[in-house]
Parts: structure tokens; sequence; C-alpha cells
């Protein structure tokens, strides 16, 4: 379809979000008793059930007609196929190819990359068998017992969020994850490591990022420090696409897992980025997660658009940002382990979405990304729920569950469960000025109380939330989990008609940092006044 078309497709969704009472939800439960199962769908061993939003049937009607007109399916089949979809960079996206199990069909490239894929996945399987097996070991002979990933963005929060996510004490080796080019994280972090037992992995799909690159030249100089020049090459590896930097670095060419520039690093988990959870976590839970990811890349390329889940999350959240005009999402996962879900979703989403400009150029006509934000649940009831209950915006959360635990307190499960509800019922029913009057005089207060007090107490509801539920947060489960978000990332991309593989808007705060740098090391000046009159601040 035309432009034309797309853009008459929006203008049905957002004048339906126009009309008075759009926003109501409770309504829509009383006129249809079936609502909760006839928004609710299953896929890859998820349930996402989109009953608590204020999509009616004839928005949902309008809403698939939009995914039908800007062809939503359509871009997750190229990219799947491996075609240009990352325009402005002449690429493809392939991280389906990762996880692919047999070869894809698609592009000459999109097979290589496939092939090399496969081969690279063979050498991390057997690398990661030979650190736990004993066979790789340290410069000293001791066995390894902790693996340190030195990466940022990409190369670092979908692995520290998986590796929190699965690991348990009776995993092969223990994690951690160093970002932050701020050496206070490096300081607390070596105190917790015995150089001689760690194994460190410098990820970085570019090998020049500045954060990476300090940090992996200080965990190099505390390796040298503790094990010589000659000992520090058996603790170190790389996770790349730039083979000629990871030479120049010292990293032997046995040690370097490359991947390809397909892969943008918020997608990267599939890769070679993910040794260090391959080494954590052990090959079989890295094989589980891929595919997990794999049955919801088969689900998400099958299942029609009423009954494809990562469709209906892109069009749930279009329907909240583009016709309701909320601007935010909140993300409460109801289970600890998935506490740096959010931190990896803001990434993934924000990167991908935050876009001023469609893929050719011209403006893009309405609002795109959704601010993403998120703490696990019950502890974010005691910090920003607040806003949700009662800021005059609405907004919208995906609230996580997942049915069965993995330690035996059945009664901390239950409560927690009880809690994630509750929140979503809360958000949904609200409590009208009649029900805080009736319980404030149950409860013996005066009538000038009451009237005092009340407004404050009422909750309005109708605000949306979007339930997902787990069986249980195993390896199979995250990787279904993590890839229903980033085939709702490309629907969204291809419904606001935007590039969501490219991230330029990262760029300009590099380079000016790289113009700041020289400043602070006493060399030159900068242009900028006000940085100027920082620097000044900072000296004095
Ligand atoms: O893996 P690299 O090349 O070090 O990049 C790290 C991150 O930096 C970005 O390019 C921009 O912040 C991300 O997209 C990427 O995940």
């Amino acid at each position: 379809m035309n432009d034309a078309d797309i853009q008459a497709a929006w203008a049905a969704v957002e004048t339906l979000g126009r009309r008075p009472g759009a926003a109501a939800i409770r309504p829509l439960f009383a006129a249809d008793p079936d609502r909760p199962a006839r928004m609710t769908r299953r896929g890859a061993g998820l349930t996402l059930d989109v009953s608590r939003t204020a999509i009616a049937p004839a928005a949902l009607d309008a809403l698939l007609a939009l995914a039908r007109a800007a062809d939503a399916p359509g871009f997750l089949a190229r990219m799947a196929r491996g075609e240009l979809v990352n325009v402005t960079e002449e690429r493809g996206a392939a991280h389906m190819a990762l996880r692919a199990a047999t070869q894809p069909e698609g592009t000459p490239e999109l097979v290589a990359l496939w092939r090399d894929a496969q081969g690279t996945l063979a050498r991390m399987r057997g690398f990661a068998a030979s650190v736990h097996d004993g066979t790789a070991r340290g410069a000293t002979g001791q066995r390894f017992t902790d693996v340190l990933n030195i990466g940022i963005g990409g190369s670092d929060l979908g692995p520290a969020m998986a590796a929190r996510a699965l690991w348990t004490p009776a995993a092969p080796l223990r994690a951690h994850f160093l970002g932050n080019v701020d050496a206070h994280a490096w300081e607390e972090m070596r105190a917790r490591l015995d150089p001689a037992r760690t194994l460190v992995l410098v990820a970085s799909k570019t090998f020049t990022t500045q954060e990476t690159m300090a940090n992996a030249a200080l965990a190099r100089a505390w390796l040298v420090d503790a094990l010589g020049e000659a000992g520090a090459g058996a603790h170190l590896a790389a996770l790349s696409t730039n083979l000629p930097a990871t030479a120049a670095f010292g990293v032997a060419p046995d040690r370097v897992f490359g991947f390809h520039e397909w892969i943008g690093g918020r997608f990267s988990l599939w890769s070679a980025i993910g040794l260090s959870l391959a080494l954590a976590l052990g090959v079989p839970a890295f094989d589980r997660l891929l595919e997990g990811a794999r049955a919801m890349d088969s689900h998400a390329l099958a299942a029609p658009p009423t009954d494809n889940l990562p469709l209906l999350l892109a069009l749930t959240e279009a329907w909240h940002v583009n016709a309701l005009g909320y601007p935010a999402r909140a993300v409460l996962a109801y289970d600890e382990r998935l506490s740096r879900f959010a931190a990896h979703l803001q990434q993934l989403e924000m990167e991908s979405l935050g876009k001023g400009v469609r893929a050719d150029g011209t403006p893009v006509p309405r609002a795109t990304g959704a601010v993403v934000f998120g703490e696990p649940g019950t502890n974010a009831q005691h910090s920003f729920m607040q806003l949700l209950h009662q800021a005059p915006v609405p907004v919208p959360a995906d609230i996580i569950l997942v049915a069965t635990p993995d330690h035996p307190h059945a009664d901390s499960h239950r409560k927690l469960l009880a809690n994630g509800l509750a929140q979503a019922e809360a958000l949904l029913r609200g409590k009208d000025a009649q029900a805080v009057a009736a319980e404030m005089r149950a409860a013996g207060r005066s009538e000038a109380e009451i009237a005092a007090l009340a407004p404050h107490r009422v909750f309005t509801g109708d605000r949306p939330s979007t339930l997902i539920l787990l069986p249980r947060l195993d390896a199979f489960a995250l990787g279904a989990l993590v890839a229903l978000y980033e085939h709702k990332v490309a629907c969204l991309g291809a419904l606001w008609g935007i590039n969501p593989f490219d991230q330029w808007g990262v760029e300009l705060g590099k380079q000016l940092a790289g113009g700041i740098l020289p400043a602070l090391e006493g060399q030159g000046s900068v242009a900028d006044p006000a940085t100027a009159a920082t620097l000044a601040a900072l000296r004095a």
C-alpha cells in the first residue's frame, strides 16, 4: 500500500482515540463478558492478555487495518529473509538467523551469515566446554570460577539481564558485567575478583567504544600485574565484528568470537555476545535460550495478525502513544530475577524507536517511541506506582507474571502474584468518590474529613495494563520473552515507517566527548560557552 493508505489507516485509529470515552476500559468488560478470553492470545509458551486496555472491537479492527496498510507482517518477513531493512546503513537485521536451527530461506548474504554464525556457535560451545571441564585454565593452572564481560549497551545489557534471570548457585561460573567508564565500577568489581581465576571477555561489536576500551585496558593491566604479560593472554577473549582491532589488543585469534555487522547491538544477545551466558549458565541453557527465541520467531512469522503476540503488543503501544497520547510505559516484572529486564528494554525500545524521521528521511507525522522504565514488582509499588494510579496522564504498564517459582516458598510467591494482579485490577477498576466516602464513614471519619480527604483517595481507574504470563522463568521462556519484544519493536518500526535498526542519535554525544576530553586533560579549550563554564566550575 502507498503512504496515503497508511496515513488514512492512522487517521482512522487516531480519530477513534479522540472520541469521547475512547480511553474507558471498564465499559468494555461490562459489554462483553468474554473480553478476557477474546483479548488473550498464546504463542511460544507465553500468554499475552491485552483485555485491560481501552482497545474496543472497533479500535482493534482499525489497528489491524493499520498493520495491514503498513504491512507490518511483510516487514518481519523481509527482515527474516535478510533484505536490507536497515536502510540507512544498507544492512539486514539478522538476529533471527542467529537462532535458526536450520538454514534460513533468504538472501545469499543471510545464508552465508547463518553458516558463519553456526561455526561461531560451535566454537563458543567448544570453548565453554573446555572451560567447564578444566582443559582451558588460567595462567597459574587454576580453573576459572568467574567470567567478567566488559561491554556497554547491547554488549552488556542483554547478557547481564539474562545472567541475572537464569543464574543459580549450581551454574558453572559466576558472571560479572562491567559497563560504565566510571572506574568506581571497576574498583568495586576487581575487589570481588581473583585475576588467577577470572576469564575476561571484551565485548564490543565495533571494538572502538570508548568506555569498553578504557575498561578493557584497566582489566588487562590488572591481569598483567598479577600474572605477567605472558600469563594475561590465557585470561582474555574478545567478542566483536572488528577482527583487526581485537588482534591489535592482543587477543589470540582462537579466542576471538566474531559476529556479522548485520547484528545490531541491542539484538546481539544471541551472537558471540552471549558467550558470557554459555560460560556462566552452561551451554544447554544458552541453547534453550536460542530455542525459546526461535519459537517466538516462528510464531511471529506464521501467526495471523489477530493472534500474533508481537504485533498485538505493537498495536497496543500504537493505541496508547498515538490514539490516546500516553507517552510512557512502565515495565513491572513480578520476578526479582528479571530485575534487569526493564534496563534491557530501555535500550531495545528507545534506541530503536526514538526516531524523528521516517526511513525515507521525511519527518514522522506523529509521536514515536514511548519512554520505557521499570522496576520489579513489588518494589515498584513502593516507588513510582503512585504516579501510575493517580497522575493525570495515564502510564500503561506491562505486568509480567511467572506462574511457578523456582524456590520452595509458595506463600511468598502467592503474595507476589496477588500484588501483581492487584495492581492490574486497581489500575483498571480504580475507586470512585462514593466508595471512598462509604469506606471513610465505616471507619468513623466525620463528613468534614470525608469532604476534605476523599478527592485525594479517589482512583479514576481506566488505566491500561498488558499482562504477560510465563509458565516458569527458564531459559526457553526468557528467550521467547526477549524475542517477543524484539519483534514488537520491528512491528512498531513498520507502523511508524521508521528504521528501528540504526541509532544515529547516540553519535553526537560520542563525538563531543572526544572533543571535551583534551580540555579536561589540560590541552586546549572548548567552544561552547556552557560547557566551558561547567569545566571551569569542575576545575574550581
Ligand atoms: O558493541 P559496541 O560497538 O561497543 O557498542 C555498544 C553500544 O553502543 C551503541 O552503538 C550506542 O550506544 C549501541 O547501539 C551498542 O549496543
